[in-house]
């Protein structure tokens, strides 16, 4: 009993602590048993706590949607006579704040040409190459190092992916040459650069669908998910990036506004447990999980769920 109430007390005080931002957050980063790294509670957690947030590394618009949400944060423009239009009307930004986040990289962005780059693209039906070419156009900047995303997992590829991430990156490099960029800042940018970090985002990306705000705002995301793609764009973060996956997880990862991410817990958590996301959408059934997770993820989901046939 005196347990019992000891759990709960300190459970509310920890939401409490964390609700006020105080502390760092109740996680650590340890290697798993079978699934390569993992995060794990330092302490009791309550459900519906926020274990802690996460700024983007890397993060791209959706390609149908560069007019429609902010570049740096991907924010979605109020009204269609948003006044935060960049000038050359290529992209917009939201606030003084995003544009000034992001003026060293969108510098080097527009002074290339990338309308080869994005109709091979969009002929494809791509998304992460764009990421790769922000992460580029950032390392040039100096606003990130070359090897930023180098500590996370990458991707296994096959060598039809390979030839088809060589294309990808000839076209990449022969606009920032084209562009007149100098040796010097864009040394980092090999074949073996682009394909690394593509591995590395083929595993960590998240599709970022915002939480509506208001009823209006449920309406229209619902006509936008019918009309076109429902996310308005992708992003790499560090430390969600060591989550694993569980089809019946006790966190989530939650995008209000913005591409700003918070992990919350979904459930009461004991000291030591392991702390899982769900990577797909956990309503289709174990056959179309488990398809998925090896195609995309490489690996066969052994959670609870899948072991009884649910
Ligand atoms: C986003 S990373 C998660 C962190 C990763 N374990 C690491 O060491 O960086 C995704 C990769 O972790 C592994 N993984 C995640 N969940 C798993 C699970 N339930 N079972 C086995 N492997 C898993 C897979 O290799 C997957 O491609």
């Amino acid at each position: 009993m005196f347990h019992h109430f000891r759990r709960r007390f300190l459970c509310t005080a920890a939401a409490a602590a964390a609700a006020r931002g105080a502390g760092p957050p109740p996680i650590r980063v340890a290697l798993t048993e079978s699934s390569g790294r993992g995060v794990f509670a330092t302490r009791p957690i309550a459900a519906g706590e926020v274990l802690h947030s996460a700024q983007p590394l890397v993060s791209h618009p959706s390609p149908s949607l560069l007019h429609e949400v902010c570049y740096s944060c991907l924010r979605r423009k109020a009204g269609s006579d948003g006044d935060g239009d960049d000038s050359s009307g290529s992209c917009y930004f939201c606030s003084d704040a995003c544009r000034e986040h992001s003026q060293g990289f969108h510098g080097v962005d527009k002074k290339a040409d990338w309308s080869l780059f994005d109709d091979h693209c969009s002929s494809r039906g791509l998304k992460y190459p764009h990421m790769a070419k922000r992460l580029a156009c950032m390392v040039i900047s100096g606003a990130v190092s070359a090897d930023c995303l180098h500590i996370l997992q990458p991707a296994r590829l096959h060598q039809g992916t390979l030839t088809e991430m060589e294309e990808e990156f000839a076209l990449l490099d022969s606009t920032f040459r084209k562009a007149g960029f100098q040796e010097e800042v864009t040394a980092f940018l090999t074949r073996e650069w682009y394909i690394n970090v593509l591995a590395r985002i083929r595993i960590n990306a998240f599709r970022i669908e915002l939480v509506a705000s208001s009823y209006e705002d449920l309406l229209s995301s619902a006509v936008a998910s019918v009309a076109c793609d429902a996310a308005v764009g992708n992003a790499v973060y560090m430390l969600p990036s060591f989550y694993n996956h569980d089809c019946d997880p006790n966190t989530h990862i939650v995008w209000l506004a913005s591409a700003y991410a918070r992990l919350k817990a979904l459930r009461n958590i004991e000291e030591g447990e392991e702390l899982r996301i769900c990577y797909i959408d956990a309503s289709m059934d174990v056959n179309a999980r488990q398809r998925i997770l090896a195609d995309g993820f490489g690996f066969e989901c052994r959670c609870q769920r899948c072991l009884s046939g649910d």
